[in-house]
């Protein structure tokens, strides 16, 4: 287990929580049962391939509340939402399924699933490797690996299941050390989130400091705090190929504007 485990930060209450929930799962459906129902799924999408398009992408996230905020907004259609989202150009829909903090579901993801034919995101806290089957099964394309709550052998064993389930992984990182590491075990998206999951501070220049230190051509997404166009063109110039964003989406009346704003603000930065 990484050491981030033994000291009381937010994440790790978070991962608590997760596990307790994740262990009630698996008593309802063993792993050998889930692993039937993955083989009934149609292929997964190309997340890669959605992501690297030219121009900035958008991953639009499905997020009723954040541990920071409390209540984002009242989603009563995650449907709905979703297909909005695909409709203003999103290249992937994010689905918080997070249930203690983020008032997350499977539920939430399976009709979202059924609503777009875009790639589908799960964003969770990726602890076991059934988490990653289970996502297969319910429709995602992509999962959420945060390097903060992973051991490397653990980042190692769950990049190679998403590989195998023909999935993709946005791998995590919020500093220079869970950026190489993230790097050396062949990580394909890495992910800068400018919010630290420990204290839950958002520092929109951690962006630009991590970015410098990857090699040109990677899919870097900028994640977290994009309040506006001008977030996400200042990520772009800083070499952004997709942004995540979630609370700037939820609260919008008109989602698909905004993402077709977003994307314009960042042809302009380049
Ligand atoms: O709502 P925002 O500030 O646009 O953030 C979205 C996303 O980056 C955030 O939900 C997030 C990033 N990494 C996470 C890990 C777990 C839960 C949530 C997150």
């Amino acid at each position: 287990m990484a050491e981030s485990l033994h000291t009381g930060t937010v994440l790790d209450e978070i991962i608590e929580g997760v596990k307790e929930d994740l262990s009630l799962r698996i008593e309802r459906l063993p792993l050998a049962e889930l692993k039937e129902l993955v083989l009934r799924q149609a292929p997964a999408l190309d997340g890669y391939a959605a992501l690297k398009q030219p121009g900035l992408s958008v991953i639009a996230e499905v997020k009723r509340r954040s541990p920071s905020k409390g209540e984002l907004a009242q989603i009563t259609d995650p449907a709905a939402l979703a297909s909005s989202y695909a409709s203003g150009g999103a290249a992937v829909v994010s689905v918080l399924t997070e249930q203690r903090r983020f008032s997350g579901s499977l539920t939430d993801l399976d009709a979202v699933r059924a609503a777009v034919n875009i790639p589908v995101l799960r964003k969770d806290f990726t602890v076991d490797a059934y988490q990653i089957w289970e996502a297969r099964a319910h429709g995602a394309d992509l999962v959420l690996l945060i390097v903060a709550a992973l051991s490397d052998a653990e980042l190692a064993d769950f990049l190679a299941l998403t590989e195998q389930l023909g999935m993709n992984a946005l791998v995590e990182t919020h500093t220079e050390e869970e950026l190489q590491r993230a790097l050396s075990l062949g990580a394909k998206i890495i992910g800068v989130n400018v919010r630290n999951l420990k204290t839950l501070e958002v520092d929109r220049e951690v962006f630009a400091s991590l970015a410098g230190l990857l090699p040109a051509g990677s899919v870097l997404v900028a994640e977290s705090g994009v309040r506006n166009a001008e977030d996400v063109a200042h990520y772009a110039s800083h070499g952004a190929t997709a942004v995540l964003v979630g609370e700037a989406l939820v609260s919008d009346s008109t989602p698909a504007q905004r993402i077709t704003e977003f994307r314009a603000a960042a042809t302009h930065a380049n």
